[in-house]
C-alpha cells in the first residue's frame, strides 16, 4: 500500500489536562510523515482536517481515496494545499503539470480526480506536505510561488522571535472554501515562535516543523492558556492544535514550519491574544 492513513479524534480541554507524555504524542504529534514512495496522511476529526505527505522517489504517486472519506476520489467533497518542502517536482491534477521548486505551493480546488506527484530527481525527491480539508464548492486550482504570497516580519530580537511569516494559501491571494495554509521561518538567533501566543476558537490549526537540525529539537506547547503542556518535535514532525489550544515553540535553534488551519472563518488575524506573563 502507497496510501497509508490514521485516525485523530477529537478532545476535549478537561481530558487533556489529565494525559500523560504518551498519550498527549498519541494523540496530538503526527511522526509517520516523509516516508519515501509513500503518501502518509492522518485524518483529525477537529474540523475533518487531514495533514499529510507525498515523497516520491521510485515512482510517482496518487492521491487515492481513503476509506474514512467513503467517497470516489479523494477531492470529491474537499480542497487541497501543497507546499513543497524538497527538490524540485511536479504535481499533475487532472492532465495538467505544475511544477513546484522548493518552498513553491499548489491549491487544489474540490472535484479534481487526479492528482500525481512526482520529483524531478528521484535522488532528492520532492517532499510535498499537505493539507486537506472539506470543501463546498469547486475553486480554480492556483500555483503559488514565492513572488505571489504575502510576506509579514514579526517579533524582535530582544524578545528571541523574530521570524517571517509567509501567507501562501489565504483568501486574499487565493480562492478557498476553508484552507489556510503559511510558512514561518525563525531568524537565526530567534527561538520562540507566535509568541505571544494565542487560541482561535473558531479554527484548529496544525503546525508541521522543518529545517530543524537533526541534533536540534523545538518544544512546543499546547494546551488552554492556564493549563499547558509540551511536546517536543524533531524535523518533519507535525501536531494538531485543537481550537481551545495556544499554539507556540521554542527551539534550540532556528527552524521553520508550515501551518495549515480550518474551520469557522477564513480570517487570519481573528486570533484572542494570551498575555505572556499570565501563562501558566
Ligand atoms: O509565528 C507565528 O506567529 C505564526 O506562524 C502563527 C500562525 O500563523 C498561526 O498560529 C495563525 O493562527
Ligand atoms: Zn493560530
Amino acid at each position: 500500500m502507497k496510501t497509508r492513513y490514521q485516525t485523530r479524534y477529537a478532545s476535549s480541554p478537561k481530558d487533556v489536562k489529565t494525559y500523560d507524555t504518551k498519550r498527549l504524542r498519541e494523540e496530538f504529534l503526527i511522526d509517520t510523515l516523509m516516508q519515501e514512495d509513500k503518501i502518509s496522511l492522518v485524518y483529525s476529526h477537529f474540523d475533518r482536517f487531514i495533514a499529510g505527505s507525498a515523497v516520491p522517489k521510485s515512482d510517482t504517486l496518487k492521491l487515492e481515496s481513503i476509506d474514512a472519506l467513503k467517497s470516489e476520489f479523494f477531492l470529491e467533497r474537499r480542497e487541497l494545499g501543497i507546499i513543497n518542502v524538497g527538490e524540485s517536482g511536479s504535481v499533475i491534477v487532472d492532465g495538467t503539470e505544475y511544477i513546484l521548486e522548493n518552498k513553491e505551493a499548489l491549491y487544489v480546488g474540490q472535484g479534481n480526480k487526479e492528482v500525481i506527484f512526482s520529483s524531478k530527481n528521484s535522488e532528492n525527491p520532492a517532499l510535498f506536505y499537505i493539507n486537506s480539508t472539506p470543501a463546498h464548492k469547486s475553486y480554480p486550482t492556483k500555483k503559488i510561488g514565492k513572488e505571489d504570497v504575502e510576506t509579514i516580519e514579526l517579533g524582535s530580537p530582544e524578545t528571541a522571535n523574530a521570524r517571517t511569516l509567509r501567507k501562501y494559501i489565504v483568501s486574499t491571494v487565493v480562492d478557498v472554501c476553508q484552507l489556510q495554509m503559511g510558512m514561518t521561518a525563525l531568524k537565526p538567533g530567534s527561538s520562540w515562535n507566535t509568541m505571544p501566543a494565542h487560541v482561535h476558537d473558531r479554527r484548529m490549526e496544525v503546525y508541521f516543523y522543518f529545517e530543524i537540525d537533526p541534533n536540534q529539537a523545538v518544544c512546543h506547547f499546547m494546551g488552554e492558556p492556564q493549563e499547558t503542556r509540551h511536546i517536543w518535535m524533531a524535523n518533519h514532525q507535525a501536531v494538531i492544535s485543537p481550537p481551545w489550544s495556544i499554539h507556540s515553540g521554542s527551539g534550540t535553534s532556528s527552524y521553520s514550519f508550515i501551518w495549515g488551519m480550518a474551520g469557522e472563518n477564513l480570517d487570519y488575524g481573528d486570533m484572542d491574544h494570551c498575555k505572556i506573563n499570565e501563562l501558566k
